[in-house]
Order: structure tokens, then C-alpha cells, then sequence
């Protein structure tokens, strides 16, 4: 005890100077002890006048004290129990716990079976897919959140010059966005469903997977693949054909006395390749009047859906065979399936249906080996020409640069007429190690979808709008290693 405080004991003996020393007491004593030492508990002070009622100044420094005491309490609790969920084995536990804190702020509407479907002339989709068991076992991170129908957000791991590390949440929207919870049904019945009838009017309807390798493409249009159990069945391919055998029976379409033709090849390195004939190498001509055929490309005719299962079967084997998976030589590939529709042997309609090649081996293009670097050229050369040829569908423009790529020359009925459809689905994977590839996949969707959205929807869709889950904006933030938002973009 301090001579102060002997004083101020000596000064409350007489009721005048207890009323002095109390007032000397909160005004300077308490606040010097506040003022230099913080942590001095408030009972120490009181205990000086034990019978004495607490003037309000005193009061206030009490609660001061609990509630700082309480905001300690907390702070430690939650230190302790952050340290609980350390995951010495995660490498991107901060990242983590950033994304965990952003997805809790969103307001979640995905899309569900009961939302409309749209009439789209070009539609542009993304499918994201779960992590498989390779990213589950490196432990890596799934930085992709689909707040609602149309909406996709990738969660971009980004360090400041300080070596602070901080997310950038990317936003784009889409005709529609599928979770990881979506069904290959699912997104049929949004994207190649509409399309379906559009080859009994005599047109022609086409729809694309794109994505990285891995990323879902052969899952979505040829079903699973992979592994003991192979299911074609609930595929794009076998999908359409289900409902073109359906449709083909309603009583406007019975009268046209169509029959129904399959083919199925893929275009590797520029060339073209039967996958119903034994990989046969075949050629693309061109005729005067601009009419592209692919001479002796088999067409069989299909009576039922199981006649299209089989020829699946056939063909993805036939593609399949001989590859190793450290060279697959499907990823570099672009698989082409088609139904045609024929009336006395003339074309009614054509429905192509596209497993293009894996969107990053484009950029093997640096790549020691000259093979390599070819098939990634040519894979470049291939979707940049697809892209600009959507574009020109979408835009109604009279010229479309179909002759630039052997993919786009073959699929050049495709780009023309009043109509005419397309669909792309942009499938990308989840994880934090294909942030890269999945940002191009998403730009590259964007990208395609310059023209007007729908038949009668929006102008110009597919720029990038900040966006937030259907509740509200969420826009494109930035979140700082303590997971507040920093700024908004
Ligand atoms: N939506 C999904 N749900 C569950 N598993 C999926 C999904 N999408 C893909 N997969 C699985 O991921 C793996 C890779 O998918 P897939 O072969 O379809 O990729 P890809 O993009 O076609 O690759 P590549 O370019 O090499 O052909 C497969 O084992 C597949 O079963």
C-alpha cells in the first residue's frame, strides 16, 4: 500500500472526509490506476471503503472491467478451440476457415427440378462436381460455392506483399449452375431436354461439354465410365436418345416417317477418326456448295434406346483402348456423338452431342515434346474457332469462321440457320489446385455468351456482374487472414 492510499484511509475516518476521500478516490485515484495498469481488478479499489455505496464512476469501471473480462474469455475460448480443429495435416487451414466464414454470410438458393426452364437459342452452363478421392486424400480444398441457380463463386487463395494471405471471390452467373448434388439428370433436363424437339422442326441442336481434364465432361454426356461398374445410361448421349424415341412417337411426328441414324467419332490432332469402325481414319470434304461431308463416317440406324447404349459401349471403348491414364489420349481428343434424323433418306434434323478435349491441354504448347505441343496447338486452335462460331450463332451473324478448326468444319450445319441451338456445359473441378483452369473454364463460358440470351432474354448475357446468393448483393470481396471482409471490389 502507498502512501496515497494511507491518506485517503486517514481522510475517510470523519463522514466529511470519507465523502472527500471517495471523491478523490474515483476521480484521480481510479482513474490513474485504470490509466497505467489496465488489469488492476476494480474489488481491490472498493475494498478501501467496504461499507460504502459505490458512486456511479466506480459503478461504470466495473462494468468495464467484466465486460473486458468477458471479451477475454471469449477470445481465449475460441483461441483454444480453433487450436482443437487444427489440422496439422491441412496446409490451407487458414484458407479454410476464411471460406467457411464467407459461405455462412450467403444465403443459399440452389436450383431445384421445380424451376422454370428456359428457352435459350444459345444456353451456357457450369457444372461443378464433388471432390473425388485423389483430392480428398492431398487434402485439398473445395473453393467453389453455387449460392444459387445461376450463380458460381470460386474462392481465390491470394497473398499480399506482407505474405498475408487473403481470398478474392470471383463471381459469375450463368443460364444455369449445378452443385455437386446435381444428377447428370438434372442438368440434362435443363440443357440437351429442350433441345430434343428442336431436330424434329428440321433443325439442328447441339450441345458441348468443356472443362479441364477430369472435370466431369465424359461423366456428364457418356455417363460413368469409370471403374468396375459402367453405367451409360444416364448419360446426355442416351438421355436424348431415350426422349428422341419418345417424341418420335407423338402423332405430329409419327406422320413424318422419320427413321433415326447414330454416329459417333472423335477428331484427334486434326484428324477424324470412326469410333464405330474400328477407329477408321476419314475424310472431311468440302463440297461447291459449302456442304462439309466426313467421307464413310458408318451411320447406323437405331431402332430402340438400347441400340444407343450398345453403340455407346462401342464407341467409348474403342476410344479408350490403349491409352494409359499418364497419356490419356481421350482428354486430348473431341468425342463426337450425333442422332440424325432422316426422312426418305434426306437430313430432317441432327442432334451433336460433344465431349470436347480437355480445355488445358491447349496449353501444352511449351511442352518439350513436339507431339505434345501439335495436339495442344491444335486443341487451342479448335476451341477458340468452337467459341467465335457460338458467338456468330448467337450474334446472327452472316459469316461464321467455321473453316478455322477441322471441329468446328465438321460441325459447321450446326452454326447456321434460323434454327439452330446450342448448348455448353462448362464443368469445372472443385478444388483449390485447379483454381487456374477452372477461373479459364468460367472465363471461356463467358466468353460464348455474347448474344442475345433466349429468344426473346436479355441482350448480351455473360458479362461479369457481381452477384450474391438470392438474398441479397454479395458482390466479388476480398476477405483478410481473420476472415473480415477487407474491401469491396
Ligand atoms: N458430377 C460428378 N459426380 C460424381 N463423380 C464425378 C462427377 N463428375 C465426374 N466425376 C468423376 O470424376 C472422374 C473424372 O471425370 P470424367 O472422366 O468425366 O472427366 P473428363 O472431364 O471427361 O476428363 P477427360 O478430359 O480426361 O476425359 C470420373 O471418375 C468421374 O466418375
Amino acid at each position: 500500500m502507498n502512501v496515497f492510499h494511507v491518506v485517503l484511509r486517514v481522510y475517510s475516518l470523519t463522514p466529511r472526509g470519507a465523502n472527500h476521500a471517495e471523491a478523490l478516490h474515483s476521480q484521480t485515484r481510479t482513474r490513474l490506476l485504470i490509466q497505467f495498469n489496465p488489469f488492476v481488478r476494480c474489488d481491490y479499489l472498493c475494498s478501501s471503503f467496504p461499507a460504502r455505496k459505490k458512486s456511479s464512476c466506480v459503478k461504470e469501471v466495473e462494468k468495464l472491467q467484466e465486460k473486458r473480462e468477458k471479451r477475454r474469455l471469449q477470445q481465449q475460448e475460441l483461441r483454444e478451440k480453433r487450436a482443437q480443429e487444427v489440422d496439422v495435416q491441412m496446409p490451407n487451414y487458414e484458407i479454410m476457415c476464411m471460406i467457411r466464414d464467407f459461405r455462412a454470410s450467403l444465403d443459399y438458393r440452389p436450383l431445384t427440378g421445380n424451376d422454370l426452364i428456359e428457352e435459350h437459342r444459345i444456353c451456357v452452363c457450369v457444372r461443378a462436381r464433388p471432390l473425388n478421392k485423389k483430392e480428398l486424400t492431398t487434402k485439398d480444398l473445395d473453393v467453389i460455392t453455387i449460392p444459387s441457380k445461376d450463380v458460381v463463386m470460386v474462392h481465390e487463395p491470394k497473398q499480399k506483399v506482407d505474405l498475408t494471405r487473403y481470398l478474392e471471390n470471383q463471381t459469375f452467373r450463368f443460364d444455369y449452375a449445378f452443385d455437386e448434388n446435381s444428377t447428370n439428370e438434372m442438368v440434362y433436363r435443363f440443357t440437351a431436354q429442350p433441345l430434343v424437339e428442336t431436330i424434329f422442326e428440321r433443325g439442328m441442336a447441339t450441345c458441348f461439354a468443356y472443362g479441364q481434364t477430369g472435370s466431369g465432361k465424359t461423366h456428364t454426356m457418356g455417363g460413368d465410365f469409370s471403374g468396375k461398374n459402367q453405367d451409360c445410361s444416364k448419360g446426355i448421349y442416351a438421355l436424348s436418345a431415350r426422349d428422341v424415341f419418345l417424341m418420335i412417337k407423338k402423332p405430329n411426328y409419327k406422320k413424318l416417317d422419320l427413321q433415326i441414324f447414330a454416329t459417333f467419332f472423335e477428331i484427334y490432332s486434326g484428324k477424324v477418326f470412326d469410333l464405330l469402325n474400328r477407329k477408321a481414319k476419314l475424310r472431311v470434304l468440302e463440297d461447291g456448295k459449302q456442304q462439309v461431308q466426313v467421307v464413310g463416317l458408318q451411320e447406323k440406324e437405331v431402332k430402340c434406346t438400347e441400340d444407343v447404349l450398345k453403340l455407346i459401349e462401342v464407341g467409348n471403348s474403342c476410344r479408350t483402348s490403349g491409352q494409359t491414364s499418364a497419356n490419356a489420349h481421350s482428354s486430348r481428343s473431341h468425342a463426337v456423338f450425333q442422332i440424325i434424323l432422316r426422312r426418305r433418306g434426306k437430313m430432317h434434323g441432327k442432334f451433336s452431342l460433344i465431349d470436347l478435349a480437355g480445355n488445358e491441354r491447349g496449353a501444352d504448347t511449351s511442352s518439350a515434346d513436339r507431339q505434345t505441343r501439335l495436339e495442344g496447338a491444335e486443341i487451342n486452335k479448335s476451341l477458340l474457332a468452337l467459341k467465335e462460331c457460338i458467338r456468330a450463332l448467337g450474334l446472327n451473324k452472316p459469316h461464321t469462321p467455321f473453316r478455322a478448326s477441322k471441329l468446328t468444319q465438321v460441325l459447321r450445319d450446326s452454326f447456321i440457320g434460323e434454327n439452330s441451338r446450342t448448348c455448353m456445359i462448362a464443368t469445372i473441378s472443385p478444388g483449390m489446385a485447379s483454381c487456374e483452369n477452372t477461373l479459364n473454364t468460367l472465363r471461356y463460358g463467358e466468353g460464348t455468351h455474347s448474344g442475345p440470351r433466349g429468344r426473346d432474354g436479355p441482350p448480351a448475357g455473360g458479362a461479369r456482374r457481381p452477384a450474391g446468393g438470392a438474398g441479397g448483393p454479395v458482390g466479388s470481396r476480398e476477405f483478410s487472414a481473420e476472415g473480415r471482409p477487407e474491401a469491396a471490389l
